[in-house]
């Protein structure tokens, strides 16, 4: 089993026993459920520089990254920078993040915020709408075309955003559909970690232009996205690079400062 398989053998798991912890009409009832969502698309397509900052305590890639920091100083930190969203992991044994992340986050900022999770299943998109957040992630190479299709419309029931992730062509080709606000090319391959922003460069002319282009993992530099921009990308999802240093908030002013 490849780490991915793993993952997501252990996210089957856990969303049934969730389920049988929180009862759907819990989630429906509470406070956040109801609230306007932000469209994390919209913000991309009206920004000059698109950047999404991700909150990141470890991977499975690269074990601790921060452990130190608090999510509500990492999460106004990125609003200062003028970020256009904000990425919350919530697995909690990959990644050590957790729902009461998003919570807070949500406590801390308005901007659109994304729930970063190994979605299988409609109760994580109720899960979703609970804990405040504007936008889901679906992962192609784990969900079936018809799981992406019924997932996505749901979620679009709910008024969330969808970025879809592939990371090749037949990930892509399988996923096309109205239902998608944003598609993002993984650069990293979540079976091997293999990193590179060509895999971006390589998909983009296979991408419909109706969706926001978003170019996810490993982007460090100021470089690899004006390159990227070249190739109509939008979106940059940023974790480790801002992550990795005590101050995620500052470095993300710096970057965005340099990128203007
Ligand atoms: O830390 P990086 O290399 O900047 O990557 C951020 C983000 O793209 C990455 O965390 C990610 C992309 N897709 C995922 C799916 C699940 C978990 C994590 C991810």
């Amino acid at each position: 089993m490849n780490i991915l398989d793993k993952i997501v053998a252990d996210k089957y798991k856990e969303v049934e026993l969730r389920k049988s912890l929180i009862p759907i009409h819990q989630l429906e009832n509470s406070v956040l459920f109801n609230r306007q969502t932000n469209s994390l698309a919209s913000a991309l397509r009206n920004s000059e520089t698109g950047i999404i900052a991700e909150h990141k305590r470890r991977s499975p890639s690269k074990s601790v990254i921060n452990q130190k920091v608090s999510v509500q100083d990492v999460a106004t930190g990125y609003q200062e920078a003028g970020v256009c969203g904000m990425s919350v992991l919530t697995d909690g044994k990959y990644f050590g993040g957790s729902l009461d992340d998003l919570l807070l986050a949500r406590a801390s900022v308005n901007m659109p915020l994304l729930r970063k999770e190994f979605i299988i299943d409609e109760y994580q998109l109720l899960e979703t709408k609970a804990y405040g957040a504007d936008v889901i992630l679906l992962i192609a190479a784990v969900l079936s075309r018809d799981e992406i299709k019924s997932l996505s419309e749901f979620a679009k029931k709910l008024s969330l955003d969808v970025l879809l992730e592939v990371h090749n062509l037949q990930e892509l080709e399988k996923s096309i559909m109205p239902s998608l606000d944003m598609l993002g090319v993984n650069n990293r391959n979540l079976k091997t970690f293999e990193v590179s922003t060509d895999v971006s460069k390589e998909l983009s002319k296979h991408i419909p232009d109706d969706f926001v282009k978003v170019s996810e993992s490993g982007i460090s530099s100021i470089e690899a996205i004006k390159d990227l921009q070249q190739y109509d990308y939008k979106g940059f999802l940023i974790g480790e690079n801002f992550m990795k240093t005590e101050n995620p908030g500052a470095s993300a002013i710096e970057f965005i400062q340099k990128l203007k």
